[in-house]
């Protein structure tokens, strides 16, 4: 999906609502345990229950890997579920030396390879250029990288002092030399909206994706108020707070309402 194609999904459906598919099997309602496939069945049920609300789905890699083979299988099938008119992005968190990354890079981009062909991928700028260049020789496919993250450990790294900056705005300003806001984007949590207006002086193009509304208790308002641009400029995930709104037979109504008081107010903040 291009930059314009996903402003466009933006204004057409007033959200910039990402939903986290961080299926926990685990977490399932009970009434989808004999299903051949449980994940799927859950994630399945979410997508059809949020399409209309959400612009984008994130599938956190972790959830599937961990459960091996067929993990990998959900995780397949999911993304083959999520309608074309959605970005995807694969929370993989990957980076590492070149000729590696391009494996990873071929993992998430090529669908004969392993079955996947994401929008974009979230990587970790810290093995730097050579790490990060090999997911944008595919052309089209995005690079997410980790900017300032949500958790409390963001402080060890990235906001150390470099000069008179700190290391994640050294982040935001040398990856933009790698790429353009076509192709780049770059985590920002939620729980750091105090600095999105200092990043979006740095980054006033690229789209931010913003995890950590919902459970870990970030402010949409302010997320909105500081974020967001003439393309819309965001997209806000929210997971736990959605998937596990329920855990009955009704957990797919519940995760519908809870999607939809966020892009209510999404909407609200796009017509200001
Ligand atoms: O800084 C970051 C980067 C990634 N995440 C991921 O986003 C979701 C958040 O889930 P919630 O249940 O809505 O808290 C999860 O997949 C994280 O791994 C993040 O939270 N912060």
């Amino acid at each position: 999906m291009t930059y314009k194609e996903l402003s466009e999904q933006i204004f057409r459906k007033k959200s910039y609502l990402c939903v986290g598919l961080d299926t926990d099997p685990h977490k399932l309602p009970s009434h989808l345990l004999n299903e051949k496939d449980p994940v799927f069945a859950f994630n399945r049920a979410i997508i059809d229950a949020t399409a209309d609300l959400a612009v984008a789905y994130k599938p956190n890699i972790a959830f599937y890997e961990a459960q091996g083979p067929r993990g990998w299988e959900s995780l397949q099938r999911t993304l083959e579920y999520i309608p074309a008119d959605c970005f995807t992005i694969a929370d993989a968190k990957r980076g590492d030396i070149g000729n590696t990354s391009s494996l990873y890079a071929r993992t998430f981009f090529d669908p004969e390879a392993a079955g996947l062909n994401f929008d974009s991928v979230t990587v970790a700028p810290y093995m730097g250029n050579d790490s990060v260049t090999p997911f944008l020789a595919y052309e089209g496919k995005w690079v997410i990288l980790l900017a300032l993250t949500s958790n409390s450990g963001s402080a060890d790294f990235q906001r150390q002092p470099v000069g008179e900056q700190e290391l994640f705005e050294i982040v935001i300003q040398t990856a933009q030399t790698w790429a353009g806001p076509d192709r780049l984007m770059f985590v920002v949590g939620a729980t750091q909206a105090d600095e999105l207006s200092r990043i979006r002086e740095l980054a006033p193009d690229n789209f931010l994706l913003v995890p950590g509304v919902g459970a870990q208790g970030g402010s949409l308002a302010e997320v909105s108020r500081r974020g967001l641009t003439t393309a819309g400029g965001l997209l806000v995930n929210a997971s736990r707070s959605i998937l596990y709104a329920s855990s009955g037979t009704d957990f797919a109504e519940q995760a519908r309402a809870e999607a939809q008081l966020l892009q209510k107010e999404m909407a609200q903040y796009l017509s200001e």
